[in-house]
């Protein structure tokens, strides 16, 4: 890549964090009314007192603010407290749908500073929410703090603080990446298997640092306490915000952004075009971090459309979760106008992108460009016909080299694996539990967790991408197990989706995401014949664990193995 790391303000040591802790407070007195409502914004949302103290607030300019710290600082305060206005009602109350003007105004000035959009987000609660205990000290959880969270609870703390902790112990992958693409260019095999050794076994930190979840953030304190806090306002008709919210002094008219707004479905443009007040905004989620998605791109994973991309339009007549071998003819056509397709054909996962601070999204951008590293892994493994001993050096690099590529995929697959048992334990569990006991939906309807959405055939409501399903769709959508339970009987038909903080049907979409990273290891193209020589006789791509220096005949291809 041509610019450094520190031109998309990453840091070689600190990664996405940024190199010197956030603020912990905004200074300059003119910003007092917002910090002394943060002083006590537990006790204002347990009294139920936020919103009054919001209304009361003076409408502070956001230009005398003078840095880029005290700009994140503000936007976490305003994000905090609109969130805090919008979804701390008591449950029975619908939430409001006016953002009063003297949060959102600023707050829209702000975000557009840093390149964001004005709705919480992952920069707001990990990357730019935390203290290091010891200054000197690792950025891990042996020695990091939260400054601001909804509940006070050390739950919410461990929550924030994973992924926090997770982008610092990941941090080094960073200037690996940039060396690995350097010596892709000069084929320097020794130097690249080096760094990508290096990135493997911070996989394995990043993956170890996820499964501690469990140590401090109880599942039922994360589903019902804290979670409700991080939605947004998008395709959130199930939490009372039908068309989204409006920002009021911002936008009389709000013409919608070309880019948020083509990954709409045909409804949700229905909304922009008669109700042009309304902003829709998806809510935060480590979806938005860029690690996660720098490694995807720097190891050319591909992410497809699928059904849990209910925004994205061709979806609408695609129920399967399953990707296809390539991406559709829809984003093969989004490929000339989007510039965040190259590698990222999925909706859900594009619009997270729009989610992450400005110079973050354009390193992504930019990666998308510079990496080489798969290009050059499907080169050196196509090339047909090589015949050599098996002590060839050039050779044993060449077979050492995939075999690390592979491992990393492997490893990044394990993550996904281990974030998809955690959804599984605090969402989904969850949910069913919630709705085994007490749910009368038409009654309700506001009370529902944001996350299960209940489709019924005699409601007016409709799913999003099946209007006219039929019965042999909700028996595959059944098959998922834990995600979806079914209820067939003569006269109704109801099924319930459980979906992410991004409206997305959760599990589906992860273990996509999980399916295309096993997808992209590329198969061993040596084969040992009889007379002792290897010959390289060009791979494919495979999708399971396959030992090395298996005959080609073992391997299965991606159609074989759906169809199996
Ligand atoms: C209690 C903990 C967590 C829960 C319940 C959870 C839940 C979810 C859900 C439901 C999604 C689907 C999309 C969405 O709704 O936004 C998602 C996506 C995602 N989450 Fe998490 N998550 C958790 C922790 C984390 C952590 C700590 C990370 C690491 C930074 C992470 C990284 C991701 C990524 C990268 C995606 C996009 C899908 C993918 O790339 O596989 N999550 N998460």
């Amino acid at each position: 890549m041509k610019k450094s790391l520190q031109h998309y303000d990453i840091s070689p040591i600190t990664g996405f964090l940024p190199t010197e802790p956030p603020l912990q407070r905004l200074q300059n007195p003119i910003f007092l009314p917002w910090e002394k409502i943060m002083d006590d914004f537990h006790e204002l949302l347990l009294a139920g007192k936020l919103d009054k103290h919001i209304q009361k607030l003076p409408l502070l300019n956001q230009t005398r603010l003078e840095n880029i710290k005290e700009y994140r600082r503000a936007f976490v305060v305003l994000s905090m407290l609109s969130h805090g206005y919008i979804w701390g009602k008591e449950s029975t109350e619908k939430p409001l749908d006016i953002l009063p003007a003297n949060l959102a105004i600023p707050w829209c000035a702000i975000a557009d500073y840093l390149g964001l959009y004005p709705i919480l987000c992952y920069a707001a609660t990990v990357l730019w929410n935390y203290k290091p205990l010891d200054l000197e000290g690792p950025l891990d959880l042996s020695n990091l703090a939260i400054l601001s969270t909804f509940t006070g609870s050390t739950d919410e703390a461990w929550f924030y603080l994973i992924s926090t902790a997770i982008e610092g112990v990941g941090a080094p992958c960073l200037p690996a990446m940039m060396e690995s693409i350097r010596h892709v260019n000069t084929h320097d095999y020794d130097r690249l298997i080096d760094n990508l050794e290096i990135i493997h076994n911070l996989i394995i930190k990043i993956t170890a640092t996820l499964a501690r979840m469990y140590e401090k953030c109880a599942p039922s304190m994360f589903y019902k306490k804290i979670r409700r806090y991080y939605s947004g306002w998008r395709s959130a008709s199930g939490v009372g915000l039908p068309h989204g919210l409006i920002y009021e002094g911002v936008d009389e008219i709000y013409d919608g952004d070309s880019e948020y707004y083509q990954t709409g479905i045909e409804s949700e443009k229905a909304t922009y075009k008669n109700e042009q007040r309304y902003r829709q905004y998806f809510g935060a989620s480590a979806a938005q971090s860029s690690l996660i998605a720098a490694l995807d791109v720097f190891f050319g994973v591909d992410h497809h459309p699928c059904l849990a991309d209910s925004n994205s339009t061709n979806d609408s007549t695609n129920n399967s979760s399953i990707p296809g071998p390539q991406p559709s003819p829809f984003c093969n056509k989004k490929k000339q106008t989007s510039k965040f397709t190259r590698t990222n054909s999925n909706a859900y996962l594009r619009a997270m992108r729009l989610h992450m601070p400005g110079p973050h999204r354009e390193f992504l951008e930019d990666l998308e460009h510079a990496a080489n590293l798969r290009s050059f892994m499907l080169e050196i493994t196509n090339e047909k016909d090589q015949q050599a001993s098996k002590n060839d050096s050039s050779l044993a690099k060449k077979i050492k080299l995939l075999q690390v590529y592979n491992d990393c995929l492997m490893q990044l697959k394990l993550f996904r694996d281990k974030h998809i048992q955690i959804v599984a334990v605090y969402i989904i569990n969850q949910a069913h539990k919630k709705s085994n006991s007490t749910m009368m939906l038409d009654e309700t309807r506001h009370n529902l967790p944001n996350n299960v959405i209940e489709y019924n055939k005699n409601f007016q409501s409709t799913p999003p991408s099946s209007q006219s399903s039929s019965s042999s769709t909700f028996d595959t959508k059944t098959s998922n197990g834990l995600l979806l339970h079914q209820h067939n009987n003569k006269t109704t038909k109801t099924r319930k989706v459980v979906n992410g903080s991004g409206g997305t049907d959760a599990v589906s979409f992860l273990k996509q995401a999980r399916n295309e990273t096993l997808s992209s290891k590329i198969s061993n193209p040596a084969t040992l014949h009889s007379n002792n020589n290897l010959v390289w006789e060009g791979a494919t791509t495979v999708e399971e664990e396959t030992p090395l220096l298996l005959p080609k005949s073992r391997y299965r291809s991606w159609l074989d193995w759906f169809t199996a």
